[in-house]
């Protein structure tokens, strides 16, 4: 039986495979960038009373106006309003400042005073034009942006309820990763930790622990287990020679294979598992361009979910050159989007121990296994750092 997973149903699976957000209130000046839990409802109508939109005149009646000071207005009668001011009772419109002259303390529209203003309403601002008190301002599952806390607060909110930060522990497996100096041959400087722990950081975790595991069988056993995060990463060792146990260490764990494997180039053999009691474990293989895809593919859909934020659909793009497909895989290739090209443009490095073409891509496109001509079609998956 072929156990592995198409791209897209990779993204499915492991975000159904992951629990749902877990609720937190936050001060909303420490708010920025989370993700709402819960349905955010207007506290107050929005505007909560009539306003002027111009400075200008509220007037009452037909002209000629005279002035008062404040309302409620009579017909026949007007008073000064700013931009935001209370609009008094009794009011038809505004008159801007531009259209009027006060002669005498008796306000008149000016010749070149548009025929319709003031008619009823002009320039007002009524109660709840933008919401009702009640009314849902931001759904559960909405990015915390700078706008977003705004809206909050317009609706009355000094604290909110946020979904809390996933919390990701990474393991990094192989005796030939080194994290400082300079390495041997046969040796590698660990460049997943940083990358990683950046990652999940800008997709809304927390990392709660980054350890180095040797090629040691029981060691990676107790290191999947022994923690409290929601997620493990792990990295390497998703192969098939003597020194890759992450895949023996989830089944000596009884783990379910929800992702078993990927039907994708690079990242085929990345996984995602659910250990009986344990946290959700995305086993990333260590070569780096196949760990980020794989990242992309299955640890940022779970995170996603952790948050209680939708599974954002790929976007698509257009091949801005020929690319050869490969049998029974996608290629997920990281591609610059050239304007004038006008379509996807694959970089010059695209092995999967390679990472910097991914320094300078716009998406990672999708190029199915029968290749794709100029101008096909071709899903995308975004970055997130762009
Ligand atoms: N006989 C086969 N060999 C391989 C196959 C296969 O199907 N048959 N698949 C290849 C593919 S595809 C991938 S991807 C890799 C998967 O490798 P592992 O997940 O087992 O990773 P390692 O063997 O531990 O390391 C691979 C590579 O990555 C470097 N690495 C590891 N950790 C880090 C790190 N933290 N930072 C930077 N670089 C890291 C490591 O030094 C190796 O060069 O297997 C293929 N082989
Ligand atoms: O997933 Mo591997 O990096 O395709 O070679």
């Amino acid at each position: 039986m072929d156990e592995r997973v198409r791209w897209d149903d990779a993204r499915r699976l492991a975000y159904a495979a992951a629990p749902g957000p877990v609720l937190e209130w936050v001060p909303v000046a420490e708010a920025a960038g989370r993700t709402l839990a819960a349905d955010l409802r207007a506290g107050i109508d929005v505007p909560h009373y009539p306003s002027s939109a111009m400075d200008g005149w509220a007037v009452a009646g037909a002209e000629p106006w005279i002035l008062v000071d404040g309302g409620p207005l009579t017909p026949g009668s007007a008073t000064g309003v700013a931009t935001g001011g209370l609009i008094p009772g009794g009011t038809l419109g505004v008159l801007r400042h531009e259209y009027g002259a006060v002669r005498d303390g008796v306000l008149h529209r000016s010749p070149d005073a548009p025929d319709t203003e003031p008619g009823p309403g002009t320039h007002v601002r009524p109660v709840a034009r933008e919401a009702q008190a009640g009314d849902v301002l931001l759904g559960a599952g909405t990015t915390l942006t700078p706008v977003a806390l705004a809206v909050a607060v317009t609706g009355l909110h000094d604290t909110l309820p946020v979904a809390r930060r996933p919390r990701v522990a990474l393991l990094h497996t192989g005796d030939e990763v080194i994290t400082s100096g300079t390495p041997g041959p046969g040796q590698v400087r660990d460049s997943l930790g940083v990358l990683l722990a950046t990652l999940v950081t800008q997709l809304g975790g927390e990392i709660v622990s980054a350890a180095t595991v040797p090629d040691d069988a029981g060691a990676t056993r107790v290191a999947l287990t022994g923690t409290d995060a929601d997620l493990v990463l792990t990295t390497g060792g998703t192969g098939l020679s003597g020194v890759d146990l992450v895949r023996p260490a989830l089944t000596a764990l009884a783990a379910e294979p929800v992702v078993p494997r990927l039907a994708t180039r690079p990242g085929g053999p990345a996984l995602l598992a659910r250990p009986p009691g344990g946290p959700l474990v995305v086993g990333l293989p260590g070569n780096p361009l196949a760990a980020v895809t794989a990242a992309l593919l299955l640890a940022a859909p779970a995170l996603a979910a952790m948050l209680g934020s939708g599974l954002a659909e790929p976007g698509r793009v257009r091949a801005g050159e020929a690319v050869a497909g490969r049998a029974g895989a996608d290629l997920l290739l990281p591609c610059t989007l050239p304007p004038a090209v006008r379509g996807a443009v694959p970089t010059a490095w695209t092995g999967s121990g390679m990472l910097r073409g991914l320094v300078h891509a716009d998406v990672l496109a999708v190029v199915p296994s029968v290749g794709a001509a100029v101008g096909d079609e071709l899903d995308a998956l975004p970055l997130p750092w762009r």
